[in-house]
């Protein structure tokens, strides 16, 4: 992994960007970092070469990411191939190796055939206890990545919404987790209430999702709901902290 780009060109025939999508006013993904290190490589590659997306990127930036390195071949007056990968990753934040190390699947998006073919090979060695590579166009893997992500926010928004009203009815959530988890149609895993979705990935992710439907002309009803009742999910804990130990709450210590 290294982040000089003269020295990653010339070292092989594929080139991973990872770089980062924060959202931008809109709450859509913002590209630039992706499309500057794609034209950083058209600056310097001089033969083929695939360039493969690991980015969490919308639909249809593959084709923006092959535009932008052409546009800069042609100033250059270089006429070499050029292939885009869409290649997501599903990186847990403190699991990142493990994850990478023993995928579910890996998700390989090309529309090129040799590229395509490079990236079987480069994944071999993580797929053999059984065949995970998964072979698809590129809007699809950019979209898979949004949508695994979308439906996990989902079940935790939903198990969040039970378990409001588990506290209401009299119920147990954990009960209940156990108890609709263990059929293998739902399945354990993504299951437990608290303080709604966080951390670096989901809310930026989801928000980006909300945002290409909007951008596409569809109304992603449940994802805007699951987005807007996630916002106030904090909240839930602090009225419940005031309803227990009341509204000062001077001197005291929680734990989360
Ligand atoms: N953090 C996570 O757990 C996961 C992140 N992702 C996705 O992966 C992407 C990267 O995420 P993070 O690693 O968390 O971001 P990050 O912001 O921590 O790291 C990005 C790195 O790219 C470098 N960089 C930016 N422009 C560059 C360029 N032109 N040339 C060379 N290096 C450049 C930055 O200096 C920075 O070190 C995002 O799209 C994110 O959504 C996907 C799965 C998990
Ligand atoms: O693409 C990404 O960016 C990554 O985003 C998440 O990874 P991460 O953001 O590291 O966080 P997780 O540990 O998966 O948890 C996400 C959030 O959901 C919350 N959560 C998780 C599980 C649960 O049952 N309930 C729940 O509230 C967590 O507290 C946390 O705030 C996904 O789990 C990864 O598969 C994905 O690759």
């Amino acid at each position: 992994m290294t982040s000089r780009i003269v020295a990653a060109v010339h070292h092989g025939t594929l080139q991973f960007i990872g770089v980062g999508t924060p959202p931008d006013e809109d709450g859509s993904a913002d590209l630039q970092y992706v499309l500057t290190a794609a034209r950083s490589i058209g600056q310097h590659m001089s033969d083929y070469q695939g360039i493969v997306d690991t980015s969490t990127v919308p639909a249809g930036t593959a084709d923006r990411v092959r535009a932008a390195v052409q546009e800069v071949l042609a100033e250059r007056g270089v006429r070499v191939d050029v292939a885009v990968v869409s290649n997501p990753e599903f990186l847990k934040e403190g699991a990142a190796v493990e994850d990478f190390m023993r995928p579910d699947r890996i998700i390989i998006g090309a529309d090129d055939e040799r590229a395509r073919l490079s990236m079987r090979a480069i994944y071999a060695p993580f797929s053999r206890n059984r065949d995970k590579r998964l072979r698809m166009d590129t809007r699809s893997a950019e979209l898979t990545r949004y949508a695994a992500k979308a439906m996990l926010a989902t079940r935790i928004r939903f198990m969040n919404e039970r378990a409001r009203l588990a506290e209401r009815v009299g119920a147990d959530i954990e009960r209940v987790r156990h108890g609709i988890g263990s059929d293998p149609r739902i399945g354990m895993h993504f299951l437990y209430a608290g303080t709604g979705y966080g951390g670096s990935c989901f809310p930026k992710d989801v928000k980006a999702l909300v945002r290409t439907g909007h951008d596409f002309g569809v109304d992603l009803r449940v994802l805007t709901a699951v987005k807007a009742a996630n916002d106030t999910q904090k909240r839930v804990r602090v009225d419940q902290v005031v309803a227990r130990f009341g509204d000062d709450l001077q001197g005291r210590r929680f734990a989360l």
